[in-house]
């Protein structure tokens, strides 16, 4: 594929108008960033379920219709998140070597869910009244990037405590990307791409897991077979975690003095990139939590307080 490095205008799921890169040739305007990394590159699925479909081709550098949203925002979104990993932690791409990130929308029919195949991003559409499409929103998006940089690294095993907090890991790097870019954030989860008919539900929230009847509290972790083992159940203790680190709170009586965003990224950062392996479980992963806050601000240091402070705070001592 040649051409020339362009920059095009179009608009996203919910209709906000955004530029982002493309390469146009003779054929046209194709969804290819070469500017990061080996390049970010989007397809179309046409609404079956074949990856990762057909490279993203439009007529004239405009991306305002309909049809074009999911895409859109499943490019320009990789690219954010793509600089998120860049400028706050050096890492280049998902597996800190440049990789291409290659993502696939309009997958299926009415498909209400997106996910990290092994090798890309893939986004349904949603039925449109449980989710509208889910490359709408940069948590989602960044959720799932995620995935792909555990993979590379702790690589969790997705099932029981291991997949729990790989799931956490997501939702905390989901939530720290919409925080870096301002991008109306908050504590919860595909809020943005979630029941458009009802204000003020998300798909999880971690400051309070338990409006969506996920557990806040390691004594009320799931023990079932479900979900992998409850890996999006069970996630609700270690979000409710990252919650009181950045932001400050009191939880069943125990009380953490927050630390900030940036400072709760870095943690969680070196936490999964060089202490946390395939089968840590609840207890490693707060052993690795504080070594991790220890190499970065010292054992005596505030910031190793409040780490401690908010396992604690979620009954993982
Ligand atoms: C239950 C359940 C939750 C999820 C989930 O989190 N999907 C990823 C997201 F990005 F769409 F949120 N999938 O099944
Ligand atoms: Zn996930």
């Amino acid at each position: 594929l040649t051409g020339n490095d362009s920059t095009a205008t179009g608009k996203g799921v919910l209709g906000d108008t955004k530029t982002f890169n493309t390469l146009v040739n003779n054929n046209g305007s194709y969804l290819v960033d070469r500017t990061r990394g080996s390049g970010i590159f989007t397809y179309d699925a046409k609404n079956r379920t074949r990856t990762p479909g057909t490279l993203w081709l439009d007529s004239d550098n405009v991306y305002n219709a309909a049809y074009d949203g999911a895409a859109v925002d499943a490019h320009a979104y990789a690219g954010q998140t793509y600089d998120y990993f860049q400028d706050v932690h050096s890492r280049n791409s998902y597996d800190g070597n440049g990789a291409e990130l290659i993502s696939t929308v309009h997958y299926g029919r009415s498909y209400n869910n997106a996910f990290w195949s092994g090798s890309q991003m893939v986004y349904g559409d949603g039925d449109g009244t449980t989710f509208v499409p889910l490359s709408g929103a940069l948590d989602v998006i960044a959720h799932e990037l995620t995935h792909a940089v555990t993979d590379t690294s702790a690589d969790l095993i997705y099932q029981n405590e291991s997949g729990a907090i790989n799931e956490s890991m997501s939702d905390i790097f989901g939530t720290l990307v919409e925080h870096h870019f301002n991008n109306k954030p908050d504590w919860q989860v595909g809020e943005d791409i979630y029941t458009p008919n009802v204000a003020g539900d998300a798909l999880r929230s971690m400051e309070d897991p338990t409006l969506s009847g996920d557990p806040d509290h390691y004594s009320k972790r799931y023990t079932g077979t479900g979900d992998y083992g409850g890996v999006h159940i069970n996630s609700g203790i270690s979000n409710k975690a990252a919650f009181l680190l950045a932001n400050g709170g009191t939880h069943y009586g125990v009380t953490v003095a927050g630390i900030g965003n940036d400072k709760t990224g870095d943690i969680y950062y070196r936490t999964l990139t060089q202490y946390l392996t395939p089968n840590s479980n609840y207890s490693h992963f707060r052993v690795s939590t504080i070594q991790a806050a220890t190499d970065l601000f010292g054992a005596s240091s505030a910031e190793v307080a409040s780490v401690k402070a908010a396992f604690s705070a979620v009954g993982v001592n």
